[in-house]
Order: C-alpha cells, then structure tokens, then sequence
C-alpha cells in the first residue's frame, strides 16, 4: 500500500534527493563553507556521504584556508561592535539557567513557558559501563536501576498526568514514569523508507527536490536575523527527520535533560558533533552522560546550513549595500542540537551563549530547522515575554539569527498539534509535536 500511495513515491526520493542535493555542493555556495575533518569522518556517517565528504574535502581546503586567514586578519574591534552583554562578566545565563530562574520565581510569562517534570536517563541500562561514565552529572535519581515493561519507543505521557499540567514532577509520579528508554521520535515506524528505482514522473519530481529557493519567501526580521519560510523541502524534511530518529533512537541518543535536583526541561535533546552539557553548559568532545563520541552531523544537514546561510546573505544584499558578512557572518557548525518538543513542550526565554568567545564576538549565526509541528517562537532584546516579538515557525522553516541579533532572547511557547504536513507525518511516522535543530560553530 505505502508504494502505491503519492506519499510512499515521494517518501522513496529520500536518499536520491540527498545525493542529488550533495552534489550541488559543487556550485558556488562551496566558497561559504569551510569542512573539517568531522565532515569526512567515518563514524556515523553513510557511505555515500563520506565518499562525497571525501571527495570535497580537497577542494574545500583551499577555501577553508582562505577563512581562516581572513579571520585572523578579522578587524579587531569586533569584541566592541558586538559587545558581549554585561551577563556574562557575571553570571552567564543560558537557555537553561534562565529555564531554572523562571521556575524558582515562579514570574509570570517567562515561568509559563517552561515546566519541569522528573529527570529522565538517556542510557539504557543495559549497555551502561559505571566506569565510563566520571561525569556523569545529568542522569541522576534511580532511574538508572529501573526496567521498562513500555514498548519501545513510547514516553507517551498520559492526559491526567502531572507532566502535561506543568510542574515539578514528584517521586512517586516518577515511578509510573518510564525512565529507561531511548526516546523514539518516530514510534511507529520500523525501517528507513526504501530507495526504488524512480520511474520518469519521479525523476519530474526529483526536480523539485532541486533548492531553487524562491527568496521572496524570505523575511529579514532584523539585523542579522533571517526567516527563510517553507526553505526545506519535503523530501529533505522527511530525510532528516528519518536520520534525526536513527541517531537518536539509540543507546545515549535522545534524552530529557535536566537538574541535579531532578527537575528536567520539557523537551527531548540529542547532539551531534559535539556534546553540550546543560549543567555544566560546556560543549565537550564526549558525551557527559556515556563518554561516547557524538554522531557526526551528516553531512547533508551541513550542506543545508551552509546553502540556507548562502541564501540569506543573498536576500540581505538585494536590501543593503554594505559587507554582508559583518551582517550575516558564515559558519561551519560542528554542534547541532536535535531538540523535541511535544506538544505541550516549551523551552523558556533564554540566549545561545555557550559557544566559544570567538565564535559570539565573531556572531557566527545559529541556524534553525524547523520540522514537524507548527511552534510560536519570541525573540527580542530582553527577558521580557510581553515585549518579545512572535513569529509562527512550520515545518521546513529556517531561522538564522547571527551578527547583531546573535545575543537575542528567544524561546519557544506553545507547539501547534495537527499542524505537520500530512506526507511528513505519512512517510516518516513522527510523533506529535515538533523537531527543531539548532546549528552553531563553537
Ligand atoms: O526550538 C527552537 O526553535 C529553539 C531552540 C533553541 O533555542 C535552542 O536549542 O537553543
Ligand atoms: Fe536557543
């Protein structure tokens, strides 16, 4: 039936669409982009790309090269254009310390935003090794001991539960809860859409997979911040989703961050290239729940970083006629967080700061996919949920916010049910709720 169905030809075009797409990266937008030797890595990376990633990594050298002298020579009053706010000489507040803030204060609008519930273990406990694991910070409570009798893969949380009415979750509660198990983003689904021969009206349609952005559907917001509305294609959409739910659906992928005191945000997170601690708020090399190495980010999500960068530097000139990369800077991200949000999930008013100083002096932008279910997103100058500006963020959405609004407070308040495109929902089975990828350079 899933072969026969409009939904299952497009769902087929997944991987043809990738590799059709990675060979674009032979077109101009490769001066944007700088590869590391992550991109070309064999772990965790499907054949086809690496072969691709390899192939590129010579030509991109050069290019990388160039950057990075350029960056060196990088004017040095760059620490006073784009000034550091007075926070960070004190306290730095993060998306997670301005999340524990709204909740001890219980102040109104921010504080609605963000509900905790029990913490939550991203390691099975099975494939754990106590002696791998030296700092092991988030994964506390007992959760480590229980076993699951859910199938894999559900996490549901039951209408009358605690979780959905916000709050902290208490011990007993969190006995009912399931604790042990990936979180599987697409619980219905059990194999990656197939990869057929396409027929003559399919290859039509692998056209369309083709980034021909259109860019008057983008929408500078401000400086340095850029909506590029409906910038995924479908195809695209169901292929990360598909990889998004592979990597994370494994031991040490997605989990619920949290507190030591067992409070955790409302959201799933998983990371690839590097990980990033929410307690610590430090990005490390190995994770700090297993001590394993990230999943690469693949290097088709990366393509799509650096061609949406490209697009709305483009859409930035056709309004302005100054240097665009001190508007909009170019990066190559080496983190991705892979959040989920349910739909009664939420993430507080907080600012991306954890990166390197070099990389915020520099506002080297986040970049932001958007999948699934439709999300109002706030940004503005402050803490301050009634000043902030919303936006409604859809599937395939891309939001950049670097340069000068690199320092904004954003947050996520409410998530849309049924509002993900129906094919997505078809081919890759998603859950409800909302996917959201965030790409930085540290
Ligand atoms: O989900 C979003 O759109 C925002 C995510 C975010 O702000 C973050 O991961 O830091
Ligand atoms: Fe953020």
């Amino acid at each position: 039936a899933l072969v026969h169905s409009p939904t299952a030809s497009l769902c087929k075009f997944v991987l043809l669409g990738k590799r059709k797409m990675n060979r674009g990266i032979k077109s101009g937008i490769q001066r944007h982009h700088v590869r590391t030797d992550r991109d070309v890595s064999k772990g965790g990376v499907e054949e086809g790309d690496s072969v691709i990633g390899e192939s590129l990594s010579n030509k991109t050298e050069d290019i990388a090269e160039q950057q990075i002298l350029s960056l060196s020579t990088s004017n040095p009053s760059y620490e006073s254009q784009w000034p550091l706010p007075s926070a960070t000489k004190s306290k730095r507040r993060t998306r997670i310390d301005l999340a524990q803030h709204s909740e001890q204060t219980s102040h109104q609008g921010a504080a609605e935003h963000v509900h905790f519930s029990k913490l939550d273990s991203p390691l099975k406990s099975s494939s754990v090794n106590p002696s791998q694991q030296p700092n092991m910070s988030a994964p506390t409570t007992g959760s480590m001991k229980k076993h699951s009798s859910f199938p894999s893969g559900g996490q549901y949380i039951p209408k009358n539960s605690p979780e959905r009415g916000g709050g902290v979750q208490n011990s007993r509660d969190s006995k009912r809860t399931r604790v042990n198990e990936p979180f599987d983003i697409c619980p219905f689904r059990t194999r990656y859409p197939a990869v057929l021969k396409p027929s003559s009206q399919d290859k039509e349609r692998l056209q369309g997979i083709q980034m021909d952005y259109s860019l008057e559907n983008g929408q500078v917001l401000r400086s340095g911040m850029v909506l590029l509305r409906s910038y995924i294609p479908l195809s695209q959409q169901i292929d990360l989703v598909m990889r998004c739910r592979e990597l994370g659906v494994v031991s040490g992928g997605f989990y619920q961050p949290g507190y030591k005191d067992g409070a955790k945000l409302r959201l799933h997170m998983m990371c690839l290239g590097l990980d990033w601690d929410p307690q610590t708020k430090k990005y490390g090399k190995r994770r700090h729940y297993d001590n394993s190495k990230p999943p690469n980010i693949p290097p088709n999500f990366d393509y799509l970083v650096s061609r949406a960068l490209h697009d709305s530097q483009t859409l930035i000139k056709q309004q302005l006629s100054s240097n665009v990369e001190e508007i909009l800077p170019c990066m190559s991200p080496n983190i991705c967080i892979v959040n989920f949000y349910t739909t009664n999930g939420r993430l507080g008013l907080h600012q991306d700061r954890d990166e390197s100083r070099e990389s915020l002096l520099r506002g080297l932008p986040v970049v932001s996919f958007s999948l699934g279910d439709s999300a109002e997103f706030l940004y503005g100058d402050q803490r301050d949920v009634d000043e902030a500006e919303r936006v409604l963020l859809k599937s395939g959405d891309v939001l950049i916010f670097g340069g000068k609004s690199r320092h904004i407070f954003h947050g996520v308040t409410s998530i849309y049910p049924n509002t993900a495109p129906t094919a997505l929902l078809e081919c890759t089975k998603l859950r409800p709720g909302r996917l959201n990828l965030t790409f930085r350079q540290h």
